[in-house]
């Protein structure tokens, strides 16, 4: 479990995170989401004590990070993959990383096999690897102690999409045992595939805070008849409010369940039936990117 509790960061005069609120439950992969300069960085280099906060604070685990008894037990970290020590091998920054943990050394292949570095890129210095290898090298290092938490700034980059594929799976499996994953991105759909929840963050503000469910669904429900009246007269008669769209769909107020029984219970036949798009998020988020200053510039 990670809590971070009204966490607060000002350069001079400038508030890049404003008491920052949230949590990422064990078993679930909490996905941090907004645009460039929004704060996600700072607020992970806040949790995991690299910067210090101006007011608030945040626990991993019931503690904070810098009070962890060898931290790397507990939690993974990637922060920045192109951090690493460019004259070092892969092998070898994993193999100092294991003796800091007290691994052993069987650990670091172990490793380097599951995020698909073969032995020869594993002896390759670090300033040769691509940025993809460079993330799986960072993956493999904040996977090496076995930790329960994992906290990673925007994994996918730089990976190919086999890389993001696999990735996916490997966050999805640690989170399905039980693990905490918090990722952050600034690509909505590449996080929409993989979290279970999402908080949204612009400006160093939370703007919305909630299961993907939820905050998909707060989009609506878009249905369409092969008898767009009868439909309609069905929706009314069930109370729901509804948007007609162009195009003859109608995007209701409700769930595919609610709407499901409604025309069940009318005898209406419905030829299509699904979320709508998650436009509500998607619109909040392109807004919270096109208020940025240097979107104006460029347009
Ligand atoms: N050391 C610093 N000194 C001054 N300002 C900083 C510093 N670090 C970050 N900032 C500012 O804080 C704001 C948030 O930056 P941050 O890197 O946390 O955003 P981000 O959401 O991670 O963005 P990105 O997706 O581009 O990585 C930005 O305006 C940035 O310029």
């Amino acid at each position: 479990m990670i809590t971070v509790e009204e966490l607060t960061k000002r350069y001079g005069a400038n508030v890049s995170v404003d008491h920052v609120s949230f949590r990422a439950q064990p078993g679930t992969v909490t996905g941090f989401l907004g645009p460039n300069g929004a704060g996600k960085s700072t607020t992970m280099r806040m949790m995991t004590g690299l910067t210090p906060p101006s007011a608030g604070h945040s626990t991993i685990l019931g503690v904070p990070y810098a009070e962890l008894p060898n931290p790397g037990r507990h939690v993974g970290v990637l922060l920045d993959a192109s951090a690493q020590h460019s004259g070092r091998t892969g092998r070898e920054i994993l193999r100092l990383g294991a003796t800091v943990m007290g691994l052993s050394r069987r650990r670091v292949d172990e490793m380097l096999e599951i995020v698909g570095l073969s032995g020869d890129e594993g002896n390759r210095r670090v300033g040769n690897y691509s940025l993809g290898m460079r993330q799986r090298l960072g993956i493999a290092h904040a996977l090496l102690g076995d930790p329960q938490v994992l906290i990673l700034d925007e994994p996918a980059n730089g990976l190919d999409p086999a890389g993001i594929h696999w990735m996916r799976g490997l966050l999805k499996s640690f989170a399905d045992r039980g693990g905490t994953v918090l990722l952050s991105s600034h690509l909505l759909h590449e996080i929409e595939v993989i979290a279970d929840h999402l908080v949204v963050i612009g400006r160093g503000v939370i703007v919305a805070d909630g299961s993907k469910a939820e905050l998909l669904n707060a989009a609506g429900t878009l249905v369409r008849g092969l008898d767009p009246d009868a439909l309609e007269r069905c929706l009314n008669l069930a109370g729901y409010v509804y948007q007609l769209e162009p195009d003859g769909a109608y995007v209701v107020d409700a769930t595919r369940e609610q709407i499901a029984t409604a025309t069940a219970r009318h005898g209406v036949v419905v030829t299509e039936l699904r979320g709508a798009d998650g436009s509500g998020l998607e619109d909040m988020f392109l807004q919270l990117t096109a208020n940025d200053a240097r979107e104006q510039v460029t347009a």
